[in-house]
């Protein structure tokens, strides 16, 4: 027998998603092959991942975050965004929130323009990885890879990004990477391109990879607020380096649109 799910679908910069309210909680999270048939381009909705809106009894809403691989992910930077309008689209808040997402909790406002402003928890410092860039946890994990001038455009960054991330430093857990290139010209925006773990392709925007990049680029001379170019948008980070090399009042900053709404058969 089949039935008929109401969704909604969202965008922030490009990185899109399925977005579903589930607050009487009808929605089974275990069943991960509904969620990647929900997220297939040619046979379901088609996103990058799938968010449920859930109530919580502490918070305003708790957030739940599957890849677009039918697994539960980690924190999603640009999926928060678009989970903060959702909320407001149905009622759940106005123009602050207080909410949870795997990582823990999260405070968000809405601009009048429809920017939203999304704190990420603090992150502890970068590390290095030998040859490699460096190794950021900005609520999901983070290979940051500085590229030479002019080299993104052309650059392959789903063979690298995959070697990469099935490569053997992290070949287990996986993780996300980030490919970038500093601004040619004072005032120009960081450009960053990222493969994305659980989507297994490079996505037009990362929320956590670009926070990832922004924090890594403070090392190279960049001060907060970070301007950051991905294919699907501009993004804005703003941040405080604490002394002993953490980052704390860590914000990503940007859009996150309504596309379209619809119902969908699901078996
Ligand atoms: N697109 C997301 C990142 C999602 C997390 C990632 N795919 C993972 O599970 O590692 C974002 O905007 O942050």
């Amino acid at each position: 027998m089949s039935t008929t799910l109401h969704f909604h679908k969202y965008q922030g910069t490009g990185n899109d998603f399925v977005m579903l309210d589930d607050r009487a909680e009808t929605f089974d999270a275990a069943d991960h092959a509904l969620v990647r048939h929900l997220c297939d381009r040619r046979r379901g909705i088609g996103a990058d991942g799938l968010i449920l809106l859930r109530n919580h009894p502490e918070y305003d809403f708790e957030m739940v975050y599957f890849n677009a691989d039918g697994h539960l992910g980690s924190m999603c930077g640009n999926g928060g965004r678009c989970t903060v309008a959702f909320a407001r689209q149905l009622g759940v808040i106005e123009t602050e929130t207080h909410f949870l997402a795997a990582d823990g909790p999260h405070e968000a406002r809405i601009d009048a323009d429809g920017t939203v402003h999304l704190r990420m928890q603090d992150v502890a410092g970068q590390q290095p990885l030998e040859g490699l860039g460096v190794f950021l946890d900005t609520g999901s994990p983070h290979v940051v890879r500085l590229q030479a001038a002019g080299t993104l455009a052309e650059l392959n960054v789903f063979a690298e990004g995959r070697a990469i991330r099935y490569g053997e430093l992290f070949h287990e857990k996986g993780t996300n990477i980030n490919f970038v290139e500093a601004p040619a010209a004072p005032g120009q925006p960081w450009q960053v391109r990222t493969y994305e773990r659980g989507v297994e392709d490079e996505t037009l925007s990362c929320g956590t990879g670009v926070t990832a990049v922004a924090l890594a680029a403070s090392q190279h001379g960049a001060t907060s607020p970070v301007h950051l170019r991905t294919p699907g948008g501009d993004l804005r980070v703003e941040f405080q380096t604490q002394p002993d090399g953490s980052f704390q009042h860590v914000y990503l900053i940007g859009p996150a649109t309504r596309v379209f709404e619809g119902k969908i058969d699901v078996a």
